[in-house]
């Protein structure tokens, strides 16, 4: 591909995540954290997923979210919850993108073969911080811009979502980061992805200053005021990342039978707090494997 920019096959917006944004209003993506929450996220009836860095940080690595998770260990995550959950278009977190324009290009092709169907590349100095966490810093936009660039060429004529995400406003403010989205646009995201807006009055003026698709972040706890997908469409959204509700929940359920173990060493009691054997036996489709193994015993040779 020749010059980088405006223009560059962003117009044509013919990859699955279009097509979704175009069949469903703004698409709302769980959060999850490996391939098990993204197989119960597809049997649940979502069609798309967007694997949190947040999420994977804690269940790989039992880290934060602070700039510790490599793009490496993002693309294997990625590998195993694609292979998981084949029907869902997943959406990776790339959080920086793993260096330059160059790495950001290797990672992405890593991506596109682990059959991920998109990225979000935040313009943090790494290393980042949740985006909802004190003490953000962000680089030069021109800098991200030439990530986005490098990125979408990157990405040539492959089905994949590229989305550039600002941290800017809590070092710089909203206006700042409204400017910065507008330009990794026209550098060739997708979709643009402002973090963190206060406030319903900062959301409104997302909508009304930033061009293209738009994407907004769900977090309980977080800074920005929970919306319903339809609030959004409202608003004009296109794009719902829910990234923690799967890893708030999970913790919930985890601290909870743990205390019961710890405290009473029997679960008999406390039944009721988890799933029974042939409920999970469903979730992980056990009876497709039973299926599989039959097939594969009638060319067993008899003796
Ligand atoms: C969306 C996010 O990038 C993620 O990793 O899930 C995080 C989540 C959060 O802030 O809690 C982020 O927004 O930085
Ligand atoms: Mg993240």
């Amino acid at each position: 591909m020749g010059s980088i920019g405006a223009s560059n096959n962003v117009a044509q917006g013919n990859t699955t995540m279009h097509r979704l944004i175009a069949e469903e209003g703004p698409v709302l993506m769980p959060g999850i954290q490996d391939a098990f929450s993204a197989a119960i996220a597809a049997k649940t009836g979502f069609k798309a997923c967007f694997v949190s860095g947040f999420g994977v940080s804690a269940a790989l690595l039992g880290l934060p979210d602070f700039g510790l998770l490599t793009t490496t260990e993002v693309t294997q995550a990625t590998r195993r919850i694609t292979a998981a959950a084949p029907d869902l278009c997943v959406i990776v977190d790339g959080d920086t993108g793993g260096g330059g324009p160059l790495n950001v290009q290797r990672f992405i092709k890593e991506l596109i073969r682990a059959g991920a169907k998109g990225v979000f590349l935040e313009d943090q100095v790494w290393p980042k911080k949740c985006g909802h966490m004190r003490g953000k810093m962000v680089v030069p936009a021109e800098e991200h811009a030439l990530k986005i660039a490098a990125a979408r060429e990157a990405i040539g004529d492959a089905d994949f979502f590229l989305v550039a995400r600002t941290d800017a406003r809590a070092p710089h403010g909203l206006q700042e980061a409204i400017r910065r989205a507008n330009l990794y646009r026209e550098a060739g995201a997708d979709a643009t992805f402002v973090e963190a807006p206060a406030n319903i009055e900062e959301l409104k003026e997302v909508v009304r200053d930033v061009k293209g698709l738009r994407i907004a972040n769900m977090i309980e706890g977080g800074k920005t005021p929970l919306h319903t997908p339809a609030e959004f469409k409202e608003l004009g959204f296109h794009l719902i990342a829910h990234s923690l509700s799967t890893i708030y929940a999970t913790t919930k359920a985890l601290v909870e039978i743990m205390k019961v173990l710890k405290d009473k060493g029997t679960t008999r009691d406390d039944l009721d707090k988890m799933v029974t054997f042939s409920e999970f036996n469903d979730m992980i489709s056990l009876e497709s494997w039973y299926e599989m193994e039959s097939k594969f015993k009638n060319f067993i040779p008899k003796a």
